[in-house]
């Protein structure tokens, strides 16, 4: 048992950390050793991390502490100076199969406004996004009226993506459908760029904070969703939140970052006062889920 403990521990340490709930699991992101600076100032430094598959990964720390551009550099849309990224088991550059990750930016919404798009049409572009780098695909919008959806099973192992209606379905805004993405709140907007991201049936959705200005009932039901997507399909997350106390009860990893990753491993590991030590303040973390 005190092995057991100890090795968990190991684990949870700063740098080089496996996906501690699921060691069998096969990697869906590996970073080794990444560093990154946009001019002078690091960003980021030494950090090694490994999601697998099935994880649900809580990435949290102070404004400005790098997680944004963790997720890009991630997603290859930011080249390391230092280290490398792997999605899949391929260097992420040359990974092609962009249709597996399902990206929302931070604030796509604030994109959304002026677009005369249907909220189903902007579901749409993500399955022309797919074809492409998440974020390099066409901007919601541009491609209105010709929904990529081809239904049935389709060639070289990717699944048939979900019909854009499907897609809302399960952020429950089906009857939304037909409505311009500009008269929607802010919130039933971040929703529909979550159905965005889910429409080609992607195998790892990154989520920068996806619950910004959405209600409680709302996140309930998204942290439903998650959980059932997990059981069902096998869905790895990563998501920024800097609402810690929940973002601690719902994942299965956590992992704190200052420029450097300070903790990764299991929420109820995390030591008391070692968020305080991040912050600068004390902050309350709930586990309740695993
Ligand atoms: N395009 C850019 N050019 C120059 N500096 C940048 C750029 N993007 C981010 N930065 C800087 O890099 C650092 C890390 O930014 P990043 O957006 O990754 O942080 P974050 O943890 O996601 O922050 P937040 O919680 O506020 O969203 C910050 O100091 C930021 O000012």
């Amino acid at each position: 048992m005190a092995a057991v403990r100890e090795e968990r521990a190991r684990q949870s340490t700063v740098g080089g950390t496996a996906g501690p709930e699921r060691p069998g699991a096969p990697a869906v992101v590996e970073l080794a050793d990444v560093a990154f600076a946009y001019g002078p100032e690091p960003v980021l430094e030494g950090v090694s991390l490994t999601v697998r598959r099935g994880e649900f990964l809580g990435l949290v720390g102070p404004n400005g502490s790098g997680k944004t551009t963790l997720l890009r550099i991630l997603l290859g849309l930011e080249e390391p100076t230092r280290g490398r990224a792997r999605l899949f088991g391929q260097d992420v550059r040359s990974f092609r199969q962009w249709w597996r990750v399902g990206y929302v930016p931070q604030r796509p919404a604030a994109l959304a406004g002026g677009f005369p798009a249907t909220v189903e049409e902007v579901v749409a572009t993500g399955l022309v996004a797919a074809g492409g780098r998440p974020g390099h695909g066409p901007a919601p919008g541009t491609r209105t009226g010709r929904p990529a959806h081809r239904p049935g099973p389709s060639a070289g192992g990717r699944p048939a993506p979900r019909s854009p209606r499907e897609a809302l379905a399960l952020v429950g805004l089906e009857h939304l459908a037909r409505r311009p993405i500009g008269r929607l709140s802010g919130g039933q907007q971040q929703r529909v760029f979550l159905a965005r991201a889910l429409v080609s049936r992607p195998e790892l959705l990154v989520l920068d904070e996806p619950l910004e200005g959405v209600d409680a009932a709302t996140q309930d039901r998204f942290y439903r969703l998650v959980r059932e997507l997990r059981e069902r399909e096998g869905l790895t997350v990563i998501m920024v939140s800097h609402d810690i106390g929940v973002v601690s009860a719902e994942v299965t990893t956590l992992a704190c970052l200052n420029r450097r990753l300070f903790f990764h491993g299991a929420p109820e590991q995390l030591e008391p006062g070692a968020m305080a030590e991040l912050y600068g303040f004390p902050v309350t973390t709930v586990h309740h889920r695993h």
